[in-house]
């Protein structure tokens, strides 16, 4: 059986490759790194380190690799031989590598199984991205591919470039949407089928992802460097705390988890971030800052609900009021963020930045938060 997965990069490697690799597939990475592609392809196996209590070593074999922008028709061919395809690219990435996928789906002999395609990526409905890009102008090629989405937990900090090995930590979850497979899903053994991925997604990114960032962008404000660091102090572990304890009550609320497995959900979340083997830092985390300051997600599209039910929002308005300090050198985004604050008025920057219009209930303190920042 064989994968092919874009993106080599940290949870390429360290999450989809092993997890892929137990699940008996040959995996090809397809990256656009050259130096990485060729790191790869020198190697016949990697380590992938899990640090915490429960960690072991895990060797991933059966594998190879293909630079998409030195030779395009590689990838292409990959694609159409492929029994899985899946990307970790980024959200905003994935337009770029859908046309590869197209021409795979094309040039897939006609009595191939249907390819399932999934993205693995921090977004809701990631998957309905991509394949919305895959299948414009080319309507047909959705009927050769089963599109899933997925939910994706494991923090896989930045790695030493020298290697290919990775460090991540034990925790790791995969959902998948069972529903597109109809009853004919793959054999992952690590990951798990769901019937309704919305409450998965939802508490994941509005956890995790959530927690993570109110963590990185107050600890940038304050100068720390990494996120135990930043935990330590007590005021930004408050802060953390309360942003999820506000998306903890709509979690709840909408999707009927029980309050006290969700409360430890939460706290083993900041647990996790406070792994201290993991070197993870407030720049990783906060790194493009306007997808994560975007409407859907994990500030505004939690505090947009909570704010038309009438419920309290101020730690996540705090929260998006901290993430408009990050500045980081080498973030295209952090540099377009303080760009943006100069040239709009806070009510613009809410409306652009955040898809929050005028009248809706979370406009005017989200704009205050932009005027006092
Ligand atoms: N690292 C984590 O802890 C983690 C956990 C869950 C989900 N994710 C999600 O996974 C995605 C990737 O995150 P990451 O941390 O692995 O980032 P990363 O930067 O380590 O990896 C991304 C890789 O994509 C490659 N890439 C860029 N453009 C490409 C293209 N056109 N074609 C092929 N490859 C291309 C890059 O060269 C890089 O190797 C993001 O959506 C992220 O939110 C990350
Ligand atoms: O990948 P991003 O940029 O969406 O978010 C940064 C981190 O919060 C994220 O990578 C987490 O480590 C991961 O989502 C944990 O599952």
């Amino acid at each position: 059986m064989r994968a092919v997965h874009f993106g080599a990069g940290n949870i390429g490697r360290g999450f989809v490759g092993v997890i892929l690799h137990r699940a008996g597939y040959h995996v090809t990475f397809v990256d656009v790194n050259a130096e990485l592609i060729d790191a790869i392809n020198a190697h016949d196996s990697y380590v992938v380190h899990e640090v915490g209590d429960h960690g072991d070593d895990i060797t991933v074999t059966g594998f190879d690799a293909i630079n998409s922008q030195a030779d395009p028709e590689a990838a292409v061919r990959a694609v159409a031989e492929a029994d899985i395809v899946t990307c970790a690219v980024g959200p905003n990435v994935m337009k770029f590598i859908a046309p590869v996928i197209r021409k795979g789906l094309e040039a897939r002999a006609p009595e191939a199984a249907r390819l399932t395609v999934m993205a693995v990526e921090n977004a809701i409905g990631a998957t309905d991205q991509l394949r919305e890009h895959v299948v414009e102008g080319a309507p047909g090629v959705a009927d050769r591919a089963v599109f899933a989405n997925t939910a994706v937990d494991r923090i896989v900090p930045g790695q030493d470039p020298s290697g290919i090995d990775v460090t991540v930590e034990d925790f790791f979850e995969w959902a998948i949407d069972r529903t597109p497979f109809a009853g004919d899903e793959p054999r992952i053994p690590d990951a798990h089928y769901v019937d309704d991925l919305q409450p998965y997604i939802e508490r994941k990114l509005f956890t995790v992802n959530t927690g993570h960032a109110t963590t990185a962008y107050f600890g940038y404000r304050a100068g720390i460097e990494t996120i135990a660091e930043a935990l330590e102090r007590p005021e930004i572990l408050a802060a953390v705390e309360a942003a999820l304890q506000e998306t903890s009550k709509l979690i709840v609320d909408r999707f009927g988890f029980d309050p006290d497995e969700h409360a430890q959900y939460a706290a083993r979340a900041i647990q996790r971030f406070r792994n201290p083997a993991l070197p993870d830092t407030c720049v990783r985390i906060g790194r493009q800052p306007l997808r994560k300051l975007g409407r859907e997600d994990r500030f505004v599209r939690p505090a947009a609900e909570l704010a038309e039910r009438g419920a309290e929002t101020d730690a996540l308005v705090a929260a998006y009021g901290a993430a408009l300090a990050f500045d980081a050198s080498d973030d295209e985004q952090a540099a377009e963020l303080q760009q943006l604050l100069r040239d709009l008025s806070p009510a613009e920057f809410v409306t652009q930045v955040s898809g929050i219009e005028q009248g809706h209930p979370l406009f005017d303190t989200l704009t205050a938060a932009v005027a006092t920042r």
